[in-house]
């Protein structure tokens, strides 16, 4: 990841337009309302330090009358900047709960964007993403809020400076002139603290994934029985400790430099109050003159320390920003893909000598694997941990795309169809399915939104998989929520815990709910499920040859023998193929598999 001393000036204004846009697209009449109010409590204070000179020089040369107009001035602006800033305040609020939607909206549209996989397995991206969404959530209102603020107290900078001039160009100069090293250190410190959070951005991801892990039901009985909750919350310390620290060393920098310019200001001060006493003591000017200058004095002095926060606020947030701009910005225009192969009702599919790696620093998983499925029929695919069955899904899913080779459905590469188009024919149970905290119903539904509350549907595909009768039997059927720590309000505490196998049948639902697919995976759908549950899915499979063509991967072999036909994977390529009864009779790597399973079933005499 790259630091912002890499942008430059193009790159910074580039940046802030996009910020702006962000912030003017988010909420455009408030964005354009709270830029009228901010420049109007810019005029203000110097309206007020005006109204005073007169009111001071008319009581001092009066005529003994109250003088009422400059009095009605000062209640009146008073007033309305008092006014105008709840109505700013609460501005800034409204936009930046509507930058938030929208920010949000465009990173998780991007996150999603890629087909792949790829891309969330990689460190740098998280990293990146983290800082993203920090961004997303500050620097549009803090990058606008510092615009809007530099052009407010530019606005009473400019008249608190030709007040100021109209009585001493030599003090006026010299308070201008003492911001500069200001504006330079405070630049150079935004910059540090830019570079310090990009630095601590993946011990804070995982300080936040410890605090997760200590909270996650999947983790909690290992975590209590193996005794990990210390070990876990020490690790999170360390990450937060060494965030912290880093964190430190640049308060302390801030506070040093923070202290020099306090001193350089103090200075100034002491020389310019000296400068404006004695020239009204040598009788050039009035006590109103030297009021609005000492007035004048102060205002600037802050105003111009205020302009350097903002200045180095906004560019720390524009180093922030950045990140956000490069996860959302669309990616470069891919050529158009190729129509998918037409419908058939079962496509063929066909691995042609397809090499995979996860990356050029990984091991080769596949080096030349090859074999066809023809239209309608099942393949099984075995062979040890770790031997690259999954793989094969994966690329088949186009979640990776080959390294070398090709896979064709029905002859087209997919590669070059829209992965999109594809997926929806097919269906899928994965070796590690997802168990949402949802309803039953809802969990079933994920598999085609279009069933999303389609009683008929949802019920068709629960007894497909076998799992209806023991959803009509929780607290409130399929509506019931399948979940210990969510509760919607008014719900009672009535969500249950499926358990392994009844989750593996509902991702099997999922599956069979998208019953038009034409090509269905099953990676390893029976390892939780019971002998009957098992038994009945192959003789749905079975059933279902023909219409559908089936991807199984098992390590229960009798589960598989029925397939058409058996591909044993081993050391990446196929090493033996053909059907049950053809693998026995070779007496190769299946066989022996077979018979070493069938063996454990054997070892006591079946009564
Ligand atoms: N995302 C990944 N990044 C890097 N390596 C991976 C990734 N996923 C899997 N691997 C590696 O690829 C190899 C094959 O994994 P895969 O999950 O395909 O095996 P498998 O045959 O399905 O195993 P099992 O029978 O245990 O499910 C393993 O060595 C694994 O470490």
């Amino acid at each position: 990841m790259t630091v912002d001393d890499e942008i430059g000036t193009a790159g910074r204004l580039r940046l802030l337009a996009a910020a702006t846009a962000l912030y003017l697209r988010a909420a455009p009449a408030a964005a354009v309302l709270r830029g009228v109010l901010t420049v109007a409590g810019g005029i203000a204070p110097v309206a007020i330090a005006w109204c005073t000179k007169v009111l001071l020089d008319r009581l001092a040369h009066g005529d003994g009358g109250t003088p009422l107009w400059p009095v009605a001035g000062i209640a009146g602006v008073a007033t309305g900047w008092a006014v105008a800033n709840h109505a700013g305040r609460y501005l800034e609020q409204e936009i930046a709960r509507r930058v938030t939607l929208r920010t949000q909206l465009e990173l998780f549209t991007a996150v999603s964007r890629p087909p792949g996989l790829a891309e969330l397995e990689s460190p740098a991206f998280h990293d990146r993403l983290q800082l993203a969404r920090q961004a997303s959530q500050m620097a549009p209102a803090q990058l606008t809020g510092a615009v809007l603020s530099i052009a407010q107290t530019t606005v009473t900078t400019v008249g608190f400076t030709a007040t100021l001039a109209a009585g001493s160009p030599l003090v006026a100069g010299l308070v201008l002139l003492s911001t500069v090293p200001a504006l330079l250190a405070q630049l150079r410190l935004g910059r540090h603290r830019s570079r310090t959070l990009v630095r601590i951005t993946p011990g804070l991801r995982r300080q936040v994934f410890y605090a997760e892990l200590l909270l996650d039901m999947r983790a909690a009985k290992e975590i209590r029985l193996f005794g990990l909750a210390g070990f876990f919350r020490d690790r999170m310390l360390t990450e937060l400790r060494g965030a912290q620290a880093a964190e430190r060393d640049t308060d302390r920098l801030a506070l040093r430099v923070d202290g020099l310019l306090a001193v350089l200001a103090g200075a100034v001060s002491v020389a310019a109050l000296a400068v404006l006493t004695t020239r009204v003591c040598a009788g050039d000017g009035t006590v109103g003159d030297l009021s609005v200058l000492v007035a004048a004095l102060a205002a600037l002095q802050g105003t111009l320390a205020g302009v350097v926060a903002e200045l180095a606020a906004a560019g720390e947030s524009l180093s922030l920003f950045r990140h956000y701009t490069a996860v959302t910005a669309a990616p470069p225009a891919a050529p158009a893909p190729a129509a998918a192969p037409p419908a058939t009702g079962a496509p063929v599919i066909e691995f042609r000598d397809v090499w995979f790696r996860y990356s050029p620093a990984h091991a080769w998983i596949l080096r030349g694997v090859s074999f066809t499925v023809p239209a309608g029929h099942s393949l099984a695919l075995v062979g040890d941990n770790g031997a690259g069955k999954s793989t094969v899904v994966k690329l088949l899913c186009g979640f990776y795309p080959p390294t070398r080779g090709t896979i064709l459905w029905d002859g087209t590469d997919i590669g070059t169809v829209d992965p999109a188009a594809l997926r929806a024919r097919m269906s899928a149970v994965f070796q590690d399915c997802m168990a949402y905290e949802f309803s039953a119903a809802d969990n079933i539904a994920l598999g085609d939104l279009t069933a999303l509350g389609d009683d008929r549907r949802l019920r068709a595909a629960a007894t497909e998989a076998g799992i209806d009768e023991a959803l009509d039997r929780l607290p409130r059927g399929f509506a019931t929520p399948l979940t210990r720590t969510f509760n919607d309000p008014g719900d009672t505490d009535d969500g249950v815990a499926l358990s392994g196998g009844q989750w593996q049948r509902l991702a099997l639902a999922r599956a069979a709910l998208r019953d038009r697919a034409e090509l269905l995976i099953l990676d390893e759908p029976s390892s939780g499920l019971d002998v009957y549950a098992e038994h009945e899915i192959h003789r749905r499979l079975t059933a279902l040859r023909g219409r559908r063509t089936c991807l199984l991967i098992s390590h229960r072999l009798n589960a598989v023998r029925d397939a058409d036909a058996i591909a044993v994977l081993n050391g990446g390529v196929i090493a033996e193929h053909g059907t049950h009864a053809m693998l026995m009779r070779a007496d190769g790597t299946y066989a022996d598999m077979f018979r070493l399973q069938a063996g454990g079933y054997q070892m006591e005499p079946v009564q």
